[in-house]
């Protein structure tokens, strides 16, 4: 059973309080964006996983957003707290039918449901820098090993946006025209492999170094990177965001999604567009996973602030 509204509803408004939003025309989370224009053509081995028309087709527009974690508009791209990386795509399928995927460069959830999720961000939203230790975060992420994980999960500074992998974090159910059934988890990877900057020089990048540097890349040359997926072994978890599964599970490649140029109107497009992670294609289901139940109630409410 999904979570109810209202636990959806108290965590956007933690949200909007550890963020100091909402903001007129703002995204609530991953608030600071970049938006370019591509397309996405499937390969050879697609069709093995899913019947979904995007993957039997030549090629399907893209429309990707980059973003940085929190809430804040203007959050410098080298600050720890914006380190999970976002990107949202929308593949328009025509028909006036798309299908998103919206990843993390994190590639598990720190917790398995809304529930916990509100109670984390109600932990963080308590622990300020005068609240004496332990503070309830600290005392949460003891309490929660996944939780620990995930802050404790390196999360380098990227040389770009599209120099990082990113992860769809929840599994979905992918179906082949016969009809065989898959879980699996996406990954996306820069072809050119992942490039990250050390420490130090990361530290020292301007708050802007990332939404700067990607026109530039695509001023010079496309960037490819590739999208594949994981399938889940018979006994694997897939309804639990934050278990990572065995890596020796097989990682079959969808194809190739190619940037080509910045989006012409892109401020217009974010404060419009709300990604679904639940726009689906037939061939592609939904898990039980509860945390992947909820995003779409999420954001919507985000999207209707932005709308006001
Ligand atoms: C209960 C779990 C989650 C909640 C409550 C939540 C909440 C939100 C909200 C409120 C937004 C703003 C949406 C908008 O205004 O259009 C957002 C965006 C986003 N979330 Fe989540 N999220 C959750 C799980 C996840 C997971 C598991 C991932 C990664 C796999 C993820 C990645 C993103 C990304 C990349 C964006 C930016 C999308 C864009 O560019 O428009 N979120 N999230």
């Amino acid at each position: 059973e999904p979570a109810s509204v209202s636990v959806v509803e108290k965590i956007v408004d933690v949200q909007h309080q550890l963020f100091s939003g909402p903001r007129p025309g703002l995204r609530s989370n991953h608030t600071k964006g970049i938006v370019v224009v591509g397309e996405f053509t499937p390969s050879e081995t697609a069709k093995n996983i899913s019947e979904a028309s995007h993957l039997q087709t030549e090629s399907s527009p893209a429309v990707v957003r980059f973003s940085n974690a929190t809430g804040f508009p203007d959050i410098a791209d080298n600050d720890p707290r914006g380190m999970a990386k976002g990107i949202a795509i929308r593949l328009d399928l025509g028909d006036e039918e798309y299908h998103d995927l919206v990843f993390s460069s994190v590639p598990m959830f720190p917790v398995s449901t809304p529930e916990l999720f509100l109670e984390m961000l109600t932990a963080v939203s308590q622990s300020g820098p005068d609240v004496a230790s332990p503070k309830p975060i600290e005392t949460f992420l003891e309490a929660h090993p996944s939780a620990k994980r995930f802050v404790q999960h390196p999360k380098p500074f990227p040389k770009s946006f599209a120099s990082l992998s990113y992860h769809g974090v929840n599994a979905f159910r992918f179906i082949n025209a016969q009809g065989d059934a898959v879980y699996g988890r996406y990954i996306l990877s820069p072809v050119e492999g992942e490039q990250h900057l050390d420490a130090e020089t990361g530290k020292q990048q301007h708050a802007d170094y990332l939404v700067n540097e990607l026109p530039q890349r695509l001023q010079q040359n496309a960037v490819l990177m590739r999208l594949s997926v994981q399938l889940a072994g018979p006994d694997d978890e897939v309804n639990d965001a934050t278990v990572i599964w065995p890596e020796d599970r097989p990682v079959v490649e969808l194809g190739l999604l190619k940037l080509e140029a910045m989006h012409e109107d892109a401020a217009a497009f974010e404060r419009a567009t709300m990604f679904n992670p639940l726009a689906l294609p037939d061939g592609i289901e939904i898990s039980d996973d509860p945390v992947l139940r909820v995003r779409p109630a999420a954001y919507a409410i985000s999207f209707s602030h932005r709308m006001n």
